[in-house]
């Protein structure tokens, strides 16, 4: 492919930092209605490591910026970054890439749209978790922030997996799951970039003088392997899956994700999550993932068998009753969890972590104590 002789120039050049002054702003473009300062992301950040150790190949996040147009007049004084020895990145350029100045345009006016949208049309991006697969918001942390910082951002994970937004309906930087995204901007934006940095790497390997490998070996980005649904357990009671004979079901073992080898015509039985909470904990329901590579179709059959819809699941009284044991779950309808845990995305045992009872709410009864 093209960009992977890319001759690569390096040009120093100062990096400016911008940050504004709340209450500066205000004095100076009361006008200009201000942003909410109100804390949007309170939210409970969970535990997601799960999503980052899974992702065997380089995990990008394309992070796209648009900056209000009065910036320039309140600019705090540009940060210094600390004196560097070493090339350092921030400030650093790089040209002749190989990816066409008519990609960069498009990605830009691209930009332009989304940020055109109306509050109404982005709320459905608005971001929660900082691993969510698609997220726009304002400034960085607004809830911890005294300075905070007049850019609206949109973060989306484009690799292993692609995720895009589907707006502004009609435009070619958009993601349109029905058709042949292969030719899509943002898609064809995102692999030569990740080209480019493949180069940088294999060059700062060299520059280490280490082996022009050695950084995608270390980081393990030679893997070709893609994600084909991320770590989760299943929202049922009990799934049962059959294969292709392709292999890729994985399970995590003692931290590790080990690869299952179905024997010939049968189930891989997963215990999920409504009979964790029916018994209590005493089953676990299985943190899984599959794995696809580029080479060979793998087809998967997933029978989910679940309780009925408006069933409140609960841990069974037999189990928790018995003076010894407390619940240890919320009871809610399969429905409702299979709506929660549906709407959002996969992130390992995320949404029964949530239903988890914390010991100290069991009827005041703290465990440990007399
Ligand atoms: O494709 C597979 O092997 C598993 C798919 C899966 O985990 C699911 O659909 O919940
Ligand atoms: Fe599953």
């Amino acid at each position: 492919m093209h960009w992977c002789s890319v001759t690569l120039q390096w040009r120093r050049k100062s990096a400016k930092t911008i940050a504004i002054d709340a209450a500066k702003y205000l004095e100076e473009f009361r006008q200009v209605t201000l942003l909410p300062l109100v804390p949007m992301i309170k939210q409970f950040l969970k535990t997601q490591k799960t999503q980052f150790q899974s992702l065997t190949s380089l995990y990008s996040l394309l992070v796209l910026l648009i900056n209000s147009p009065n910036l320039s007049k309140s600019l705090a004084k540009p940060a210094r970054t600390g004196a560097s020895s070493s090339i350092d990145f921030d400030e650093s350029q790089v040209i002749n890439h190989g990816v066409s100045e008519s990609i960069m345009e498009a990605m830009i006016e691209g930009i332009r749209g989304f940020f055109n949208l109306t509050d109404e049309e982005k709320r459905e991006f608005k971001g929660k978790n900082v691993l969510d697969l698609i997220r726009c918001g304002t400034s960085f942390h607004t809830s911890m922030e005294k300075v905070f910082y007049w850019r609206d951002y949109l973060k989306v994970l484009v690799h292993p997996e692609f995720h895009f937004p589907n707006k502004p309906a009609g435009s070619r930087f958009v993601h349109w799951l029905c058709c042949n995204c292969c030719n899509e901007l943002s898609l064809e934006y995102c692999k030569r970039t990740r080209g480019v940095a493949s180069e940088l790497l294999k060059a700062i390997s060299q520059s280490l003088g280490l082996e022009i490998c050695y950084i995608k070996k270390a980081m393990d980005l030679e893997n070709e392997l893609a994600m084909g649904m991320p770590p989760h357990s299943d929202h049922n009671l009990l799934s049962l899956i059959t294969h292709n004979g392709i292999g890729g079901f994985e399970l995590q073992q003692n931290g590790m994700w080990v690869n299952i080898i179905a024997i010939a015509n049968s189930f891989l039985v997963n215990i999920a999550d409504q009979l964790e909470i029916l018994s209590n904990g005493k089953y676990k329901g299985i943190l899984h993932r599959a794995i696809i590579n580029k080479k060979v179709t793998r087809i998967s059959l997933v029978m989910t068998n679940g309780p009925s819809l408006d069933k409140i699941v609960n841990s069974a009284p037999e189990l928790v009753n018995n003076g010894i044991n407390q619940p240890a779950y919320y009871g809610i309808t399969y429905k409702e969890y299979l709506q929660c845990q549906q709407s959002n995305s996969l992130d390992g045992k995320g949404y029964l972590d949530c239903l988890r009872i914390k010991p100290y709410e069991v009827s005041g009864f703290v465990f440990g104590s007399q």
